[in-house]
């Protein structure tokens, strides 16, 4: 099946930097992708040449087929049958909430009125249709800029940050029926995020970006277990990085060993692992826990801090065997004291093994970095 909206290739280039960088996608309808990376990568910039507000210098957009857009086709936005929404809402301020959602529906469409209703009704506005975007809170308005994106039924929505003027009660009940209503109108949907749980809370496809470039697509749960790299893994959760050095295709480490497959002798490694998969455990005189084959061997340290978070408490131990710092969490309260030695042991399928990219060698070959 082609996708409804194809990118291929993209590049923009603003004063010799190509912020975006071949650039290429396919969204499907009633598909949800996410443009996700760190500010300034160039998602927006992405948006935009799928928009049409910004023009292609290079590669294509291609809508149900339809090229509108190359180096030499520039159809306008409002030629390519896509519904719009941005972080400011940009609701007009003299139209009340049922005007703002007709606006882009034709004068002489005999179906105005009701899809208007029908809308408002499913944002939950139906009470609001007569007041103006002053009277609105912050999240009716978002729902009255929704509303008014899908009037026309677009079939593709592009829609950068929508969430971030939202406060943080709201954004999760916002999200959540923003998605319902999206997924029953079955437009193909681009939604840029700088923000992680966003993007693994509302995507079906995750694009991660970085530096003008698509590093990784995937659905959430593969993007977030099979990460390309530590940059990728680091950009979802904190992470503890360990490093190590390859012999015979495998490296020791004071958790036991690991295998570096297809990395020649003396290569740098990370060991990636999250702090919900470390394990903790008492000290027992000493002694430790017992090496497993899915734990490997715990390695000592002593808690340097505990903090409860929540729904779960982070522990930090100093290492003994060299002083490095790794971050465990627990759930619910756990909260030795500072000082109390504990053994820690890592899940050994929940570990990542990547050729270290950075170019300073470390001199302890188990240092932990803080958290990318
Ligand atoms: N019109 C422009 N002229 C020159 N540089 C630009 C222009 N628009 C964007 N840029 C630069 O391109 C890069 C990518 O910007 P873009 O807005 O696409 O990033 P982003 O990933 O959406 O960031 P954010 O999450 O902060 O919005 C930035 O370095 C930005 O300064």
């Amino acid at each position: 099946m082609v996708p409804r909206l194809e990118l291929e290739d993209l590049t923009c280039v603003f004063d010799d930097v190509a912020v975006v960088d071949g650039v290429s996608l396919g969204i499907h309808p009633g598909q949800v992708t996410c443009l996700l990376g760190p500010s300034g990568c160039g998602k927006s910039t992405t948006l935009r040449m799928a928009a049409g507000v910004e023009r292609t210098q290079a590669g294509s957009v291609r809508i149900d087929g339809r090229v509108v857009a190359d180096a030499t086709t520039h159809l306008p936005p409002e030629a390519r049958g896509i519904g719009m929404m941005f972080q400011d809402f940009a609701l007009f301020p003299h139209l009340t909430a049922a005007e703002n959602v007709g606006f882009g529906l034709g004068r002489k469409d005999a179906g105005r009125t009701a899809r208007v209703q029908d809308l408002l009704e499913r944002v939950g506005l139906a009470e609001m249709a007569d007041k103006y975007p002053h009277q609105l809170s912050g999240g009716e308005q978002q729902r009255v800029a929704l509303a008014r994106a899908l009037a026309p039924r677009p079939s593709v929505m592009l829609m950068d940050e929508p969430f971030s003027g939202l406060d943080n009660r709201l954004r999760d009940e916002i999200r959540d029926q923003t998605l319902e209503i999206l997924k029953e109108e079955g437009a193909a949907v681009l939604l840029v995020t700088h923000e992680p749980d966003e993007a693994m809370r509302m995507a079906d496809q995750i694009a991660l970006m970085r530096k003008g470039r698509i590093v990784q697509v995937g659905a959430p749960y593969n993007i977030y277990n099979a990460p390309v790299d530590a940059e990728a893994a680091g950009f979802f959760s904190d992470i503890n990085l360990l490093h190590g050095v390859v012999q015979d295709f495998s490296t020791d480490t004071p958790f036991g060993q690991f295998f570096c497959p297809n990395m020649r002798d003396e290569a740098d490694v990370e060991i990636i692992i999250r702090p919900q998969h470390l394990k903790l455990d008492f000290d027992r005189q000493g002694t430790g826990p017992l090496p497993t084959a899915s734990d490997g061997v715990a390695a000592r340290g002593q808690v340097a801090r505990a903090r409860f978070m929540g729904h779960e408490s982070l522990v930090e131990l100093m290492m003994d065997h060299d002083g490095s710092i790794l971050k465990a969490t627990v759930p619910g309260v756990f909260l030795p004291k500072t000082g109390t030695p504990l053994w820690l042991s890592l899940r050994r399928d929940r570990c990542f093994v990547f050729p270290c990219k950075r170019q300073s060698r470390v001199t302890s070959p188990w240092l932990n970095s803080p958290a990318a």
